[in-house]
């Protein structure tokens, strides 16, 4: 097991926030950070799990310093894992070029294109390496209550990542989720990128990370899947047909198990950190409900 260099501490909201590094096999090597807040309490009674999965162009700061988690998880008990969005320094050629693609936008899936599959890794790091390497360093977390949220990119890797693995999970919520990657230019972009295709016609296995998809085809009991959905009216990507909210509902309806999915419209938000520490707290309450029953 790699180990954890910790770069930085705080105190915040009755517990402290630590960024660890440590080289990633999952990135082929390269360093990853990761801010992990832990609730005082979790040595003597090991705390349950929520990751925060961020949209493009942010890193492991950007939940931590602007979501608004922290003091509703710390009445909560829950401990809090912010993992950075995309390797650093991999070296692939343009993966500088456009803040879509490349750094900060990893997307949370595992490229099988050759020229990204070395470091391009995301859902590797997420839901293998990341609970095996903090759960080994003693840290006081329970994986065995985990949980997963995120905003837009963040919110699609939230979604697909609970809902491929949906018994390691206790819920899922997501703020302004990509919700149907496979079919809006932003999902096109990346998964042509990162799994090759040009459509997911011609490359199917972008369904396997499309959470509308996922959702509509889940093999799950049904009722035993736990959803939170927000987004904002005023949101500039939903104007864009970047969200596409409604085909998350109509998987839900497709697959007919009522009560899975609760997703809101809020009126007036937009896509920004405002709208996301604005409902953050009632999200950690939603996890919270699942993560200590
Ligand atoms: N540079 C872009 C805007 C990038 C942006 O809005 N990123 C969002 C996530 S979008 C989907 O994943 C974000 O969370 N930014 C960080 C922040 O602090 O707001 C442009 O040119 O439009």
């Amino acid at each position: 097991m790699p180990a954890l260099t910790a770069t930085s501490s705080n105190r915040v909201a009755g517990g402290t926030l630590t960024k660890y590094t440590f080289p990633s096999a999952s990135l082929g090597g390269l360093t990853t950070a990761v801010n992990v807040y832990v609730p005082d309490g979790a040595a003597a009674a090991p705390a349950p799990v929520l990751f925060y999965l961020a949209g493009l162009t942010c890193t492991e700061d950007t939940g931590a310093q602007k979501a608004g988690l922290f003091n509703s998880a710390a009445q909560h008990g829950v401990a809090l894992v912010f993992p950075d969005t995309s390797p650093r320094g991999a070296g692939v050629d343009g993966e500088e070029a456009d803040w879509q693609l490349g750094t900060g936008a990893g997307f949370y899936i595992d490229a099988t294109e050759e020229k990204w599959s070395k470091s391009y890794n995301m859902y590797s790091l997420i839901t293998d390496e990341l609970p095996a390497v903090l759960g080994a360093a003693g840290l006081g977390l329970d994986f065995s209550r985990w949980s997963i949220t995120g905003h837009s990119m963040g919110g699609h890797g939230a979604l697909s990542i609970y809902l491929k693995n949906p018994s390691r999970f206790r819920s899922a919520s997501a703020f302004a989720p990509i919700a149907n990657p496979a079919a809006v230019p932003w999902g096109i972009g990346a998964f042509g990128a990162y799994l090759g295709g040009e459509s997911v016609s011609a490359n199917p296995t972008w369904l396997e990370h499309d959470s509308s998809a996922l959702l509509a085809g889940s093999k799950a009991a049904p009722g035993s899947l736990h959803i939170l959905v927000d987004v904002g009216t005023a949101d500039q990507f939903l104007a864009a047909g970047q969200l596409t909210p409604e085909a998350l509902e109509q998987a839900a309806e497709k697959r007919g198990a009522a009560g899975e999915l609760t997703l809101r419209r809020q009126e007036g938000y937009d896509h920004s950190y405002y709208f996301i520490s604005t409902f953050s707290p009632e999200h950690v309450a939603f996890h919270a409900k699942y993560l200590k029953a």
